[in-house]
């Protein structure tokens, strides 16, 4: 075959898929996988490799159906109310129970309820029978010769018993296709090594082997390879030789240690490399030594993406079936997404059932970000003849989880506290049907979420600076109308995070106009910038006056870092922020942390047991053992309009 330039391309998927797929099938390199034959019992989830055809009839004799007797239906003819017939054990009847074969000449059986005992071996019967009356004829449940499941079948458990019951004990299975993968990266370390500035832990191969076995593969991890053309090479070679399909994770882009396309290169053929989707753009995918052998890309996100659309395929047809499709439903899509044109783009996205309709909210776009798929309730593509998609329009989603799931999913979405992990940990230990799913937008983003009806709760902690009233004003202001309910969470402890030991002797918010001391901010609007400001204004100090007042972070853990890096000397933020990061806490002002419930969705079986959780005694205990926090409110309607 023709060598081909293809170093870093654009290719759309379509095209990708039919150049790998087309070259795939005619070199040969996606048959079946051998056969292997198996004992029934650990045959499970198997795919049958040859049809089971029934040994044997399954029940193999005349079976006695019920308990009672067993006789010949001639001789129970003519019986009545007015006639009974009398038969005699030995002569015209015996005894049998439900499984026993039938003795020789009878061809009935009358259960023992409607059999009147006279002693001396003699019973009396007032109702005749018909021949086989009672009687699990042979091959009842499976004829001898009958097929009992055909090839290409994936076994369950009610397959086994049958298999077992129509007489064999093994059966032959495909032999599961084997996928070597290969993480390369010179700043790989493995998971529990210690870490260093620059190491990355190797965890994508265990998501890859995962989603391989899931498709009913085998998993063969080799040993992680640095950035080395040669070894690459050689990791390649050992795939091969122990592998039907090899799977190279990152190395895939145009990096000046990105080998994987060379290798391929240099080895066999590289059919595509660069392909117009996002996240996975520089999935390499080739051929060597007539096996598949795909290079996909390091960030996390865009693995996962490449092998769903590159590796499952080839798993699924190595074992003769067909690709699954996922289900999928129909959303309205919570807010504009912006996207390039000729790029096809697969947007995370959670998914809650609101009133009628499902929303479908966004997730992080970042390709490094697992958690994005981890959180994800589907998948929404963005095609690429489109620059994106306008808010309120409804999108088709691919369902991750059970939609059942979904919709017995409370979603949040609002500013991000601890204590909303514990509510989420507890709900699920004490309800496992209920999920509490948060998204974490701050609290203004949680208001705007309930304007836009796409959350059954939102955390806020937004203090008004005119009258000091915590999220009651932003509820009136921006909910106009609507009925809200208000539950308190907790009060927070917001202080001031300064290095460990306080070296500078900062002790509350008047030490931070010294001259030697570097405040880091956070950005306009986040509930602890609304805190800061008005500690300002009641003490009467010009934000001016404050060094790095204009450094701005997006997070409590984002301040915390800059404090703990030496760029600031104080930030304010939660105790548990300065925990995470080693740092001493000077406390400045109790925060409420409310939730608002917009009322349409307060009486929700789910909403009710949040609630009960919220003012259980066991829960306002875990809070309090957070450290920083204050739970005498915890559970109380604050009020609503
Ligand atoms: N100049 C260009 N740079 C990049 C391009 C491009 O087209 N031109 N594409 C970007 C895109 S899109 C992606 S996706 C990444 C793909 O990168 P690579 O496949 O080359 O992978 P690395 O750069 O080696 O790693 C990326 C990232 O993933 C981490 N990683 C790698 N292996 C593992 C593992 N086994 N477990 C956990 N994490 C892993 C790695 O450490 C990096 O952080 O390239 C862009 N750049
Ligand atoms: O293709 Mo990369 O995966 O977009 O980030």
């Amino acid at each position: 075959m023709k060598e081909r330039e293809v170093y870093l391309e654009n290719v759309s998927l379509a095209e990708a898929v039919d150049r790998f797929f087309v070259d795939l099938e005619e070199s040969g390199a996606l048959r079946l996988t051998g056969a292997e034959v198996v004992s029934v019992r650990q045959a499970l989830g198997r795919i049958t490799a040859e049809p089971v055809f029934a040994r044997i009839s399954s029940p193999h004799y005349s079976a006695a159906a019920m308990d009672g007797i067993a006789v010949s239906a001639k001789d129970t003819f003519g019986a009545g109310e007015k006639n009974p017939v009398r038969l005699k054990e030995g002569v015209n009847f015996h005894y049998v129970d439900t499984g026993d074969p039938l003795p020789p000449g009878c061809d009935a059986v009358i259960m023992i309820e409607e059999v009147h005992p006279l002693g001396d071996g003699e019973v009396e019967i007032v109702a005749p029978c018909s021949p086989w009356d009672n009687v699990r004829g042979i091959g009842e449940d499976i004829a001898a010769a009958e097929l009992v499941v055909p090839e290409n079948h994936r076994l369950r458990p009610q397959d086994l018993s049958a298999i077992l019951a129509a007489g064999h004990t093994a059966v032959r299975v495909r032999k599961k296709p084997r996928v070597a993968v290969i993480p390369t990266g010179t700043e790989l370390v493995n998971p529990g090594e210690p870490l260093k500035p620059g190491d990355i832990i190797e965890s994508n191969s265990a998501m890859i082997s995962g989603l391989v076995e899931e498709w009913g593969g085998e998993a063969l991890v080799l040993e992680k390879a640095e950035d080395d053309f040669e070894l690459i090479k050689r990791r390649i070679e050992e795939g091969l030789s122990a592998a039907d399909v090899v799977v190279i994770n990152a190395g895939s882009s145009a990096g000046s240690e990105d080998y994987t396309a060379k290798c391929i290169r240099a080895m066999g053929e590289l059919l595509v490399h660069g392909v117009a989707i996002k996240p996975g753009k520089p999935v390499v995918l080739g051929r060597i030594a007539g096996k598949p052998v795909i290079g996909i890309p390091g960030y996390p996100v865009s693995a996962y993406l490449a092998m769903e659309l590159f590796v499952k395929p080839i798993v699924y047809r190595m074992q003769g079936l067909p690709v699954p499709g996922r289900h999928k439903i129909r959303a309205r899509l919570s807010r504009r997404v912006v996207s390039s044109i000729g790029t096809l783009e697969f947007l995370r996205v959670k998914v809650g059932r609101m009133g009628s309709e499902f929303i479908a909210s966004p997730l992080s776009r970042g390709a490094g970000v697992i958690m994005s798929v981890v959180r994800a309730d589907g998948i929404v593509r963005i095609p690429e003849s489109r620059e994106g998609i306008e808010s309120g329009e409804s999108v088709e989603v691919e369902l991750l989880r059970d939609r059942e799931e979904i919709e017995n999913t409370v979603l949040m979405i609002g500013s991000h506290d601890v204590t909303i992990d514990l509510l989420a940990n507890e709900l699920k230990r004490l309800y496992p049907e209920i999920t509490l799913s948060s998204a974490h937008v701050g609290s203004m983003g949680g208001i705007m979420a309930l304007m836009r009806g796409e959350t059954h709760m939102a955390g806020l902690h937004l203090l008004d600076p005119e009258t000091g009233e915590y999220n009651l004003p932003y509820i009136r202001k921006y909910l106009a109308g609507r009925k809200v309910v208000l539950v308190n969470l907790a009060y927070r402890q917001q202080g001031l995070m300064v290095a460990k030991g306080n070296p500078k002797g900062i002790r509350g918010i008047e030490d931070l106009v010294r001259e030697d001391v570097t405040f880091v901010n956070r950005q306009k609007g986040a509930g602890t910038r609304i805190l800061l400001d008005l500690k300002l204004k009641e003490l009467d100090i010009d934000p001016g006056r404050i060094r790095g007042y204009g450094k701005e972070e997006y997070t409590h853990l984002a301040v915390a870092a800059a404090v703990a890096g030496g760029m600031a000397d104080a930030g304010l933020g939660i105790l548990a922020a300065a925990r995470a990061m080693d740092l001493d806490f000077v406390p400045v002002a109790p925060e409420r942390f409310d939730i608002a419930i917009p009322h349409e969705f307060y009486p929700m079986d789910s909403i009710q047991k949040v609630l009960k959780i919220l003012r259980s005694e066991e829960f306002k205990r875990k809070i309090e053992s957070l450290g920083g926090y204050d739970t005498s409110r915890t559970g109380e309607l604050i009020g609503g309009d």
